[in-house]
């Protein structure tokens, strides 16, 4: 099962995406249609809003007035924080049914109006985020819907900022055009990223481009904390720390288009632990070495255990933002090496500068081939290099007292 988020502000276009993906096979899981089951006639969710709002939230007929209910709700944060205490874990509860039901091979898309809100971007494997301006939106909720303006402004103040929705978002939908974009827009989405991220999750593959260098890209960066945060929501306790590692966390080194991630954890048992959780949330294990990682040889000359440099390698399924995961013993040689390099290459331009000239040795020795050749011709070309820059590393680390805190 493949777990997406989809979410953005009141009016953004939500319904649009969910519908055309839904038309297209994903099984939607709608917040707005839950949050409305939990509290008909007769269920402990309306008489729970009865208890603390009163019965003037009770049309005629016994069923809530909605409008009612919202002039109250949204007038104040304390009556929105009491109306969320009551219909969330109500909602929460009737979700994960509905995920429960779908089938292993689903890809569930859950339209979650209030996800970036909650914290809950972390636990999906891609977060899907529509956007529109504000005063764009309240123009269409005002002209086409109908709303209120006073209405549509209180919840618009309830909800998140389109730059804490940009901070999470993994594919960001520009609905400022015309609502047959937005359909093309899910289309593409559907064909291009979320069905290939689907079919290489169950197949435990993950997504692998051809190394070819580019320009050190500054989107990098946002990048790694979304899947620092992804990944240390699936392993909670059982790390000790994540780091971005590798050339994407060097400021201006080309790079292959594949961000490095560590996970570090107290021993390999814990590593292996985590396959499952990884698995789920689109970072199936790769059983054997297929990055460019150092030393993923394994022997190292001058360290007497060739077994300090065992280590788990996961990937991103997802095609649209390739990941290495290095999951990795805290304190060992070669947890203590990537965190080191990382910040050699940052302090050493000329260490930098030779870096580079090798990766682009890597490119040229790679260019033509296919996968999985051309990483194993990437990789050959640059391990000579790094039996050198690991003796330069340490020498590093003695002059200058570098720790990993
Ligand atoms: C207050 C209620 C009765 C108003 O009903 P109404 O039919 O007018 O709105 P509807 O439920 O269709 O929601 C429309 C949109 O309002 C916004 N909204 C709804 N609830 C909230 C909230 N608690 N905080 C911020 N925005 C909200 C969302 O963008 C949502 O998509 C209703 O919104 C409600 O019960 N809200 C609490 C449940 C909730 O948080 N739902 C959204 C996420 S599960
Ligand atoms: N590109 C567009 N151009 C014009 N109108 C649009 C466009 N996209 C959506 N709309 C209209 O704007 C309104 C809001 O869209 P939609 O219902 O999909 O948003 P939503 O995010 O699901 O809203 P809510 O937060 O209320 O659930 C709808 O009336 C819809 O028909």
């Amino acid at each position: 099962m493949l777990n997406i988020g989809l979410t953005g502000g009141i009016g953004a276009g939500k319904s649009t995406v969910s519908k055309t993906l839904a038309s297209l096979g994903a099984v939607i899981v709608d917040g707005d249609l839950i949050a409305r089951e939990v509290v008909e006639p007769g269920t402990p969710g309306l008489a729970a809003l009865v208890e603390k709002f009163g019965r003037n939230i009770l049309s005629d007929d016994g069923s809530l007035n909605r409008p009612a209910l919202a002039a109250i709700a949204f007038a104040d944060d304390e009556s929105r924080q009491a109306l969320n205490s009551i219909v969330h874990p109500l909602v929460g509860t009737r979700r994960q049914e509905l995920i429960d039901d779908a089938a292993p091979d689903a890809i569930v898309v859950q339209d979650i109006p209030l996800l970036v809100e909650t914290g809950a971007a972390p636990y999906f494997a891609l977060v899907v985020i529509v956007h529109v301006d504000v005063e764009e939106r309240l123009r269409r909720l005002i002209e086409i819907r109908g709303t209120a303006e006073a209405d549509a402004r209180s919840r618009i103040a309830a909800q998140a900022t389109d730059e804490q929705r940009r901070a999470v978002a993994d594919v960001w939908l520009d609905n400022s055009g015309s609502e047959s974009d937005l359909r093309d827009a899910a289309r593409t989405l559907w064909t291009e990223r979320l069905i290939p991220f689907s079919e290489n999750v169950r197949a435990g593959r993950a997504a692998r481009p051809l190394p070819r260098l580019v320009d050190w890209n500054e989107n990098w960066v946002a990048d790694a904390q979304r899947v620092v945060a992804r990944l240390s929501a699936a392993c909670g306790d059982a790390v000790t720390r994540i780091d971005h590692i590798g050339s994407t966390a060097v400021t201006g080194m080309p790079a292959k288009d594949v961000i490095d991630v560590q996970v570090s954890v107290r021993d390999l048992g814990a590593a292996d632990r985590l396959r499952e959780p990884l698995q789920n949330i689109g970072f199936p294990r790769i059983e054997h070495i297929t990055t460019d990682d150092p030393k993923s040889s394994g022997v190292v000359p001058g360290e007497a255990d060739p077994g300090l440099w065992q280590k788990r390698i996961h990937g991103s399924a997802d095609p649209g933002r390739p990941v290495n995961v290095h999951l990795r013993v805290e304190g060992w040689p070669g947890q203590q090496f990537a965190l080191a390099f990382r910040d050699w290459i940052r302090a050493d331009s000329a260490a930098a500068q030779e870096y580079v000239e090798v990766k682009r040795r890597a490119e040229s020795a790679a260019a033509g081939l296919d996968y999985p050749d051309a990483i194993a011709a990437y990789v050959d070309t640059k391990e000579p290099w790094f039996e050198t820059a690991y003796d330069r590393v340490q020498r590093w680390i003695v002059d200058t007292g570098w720790t990993d805190g």
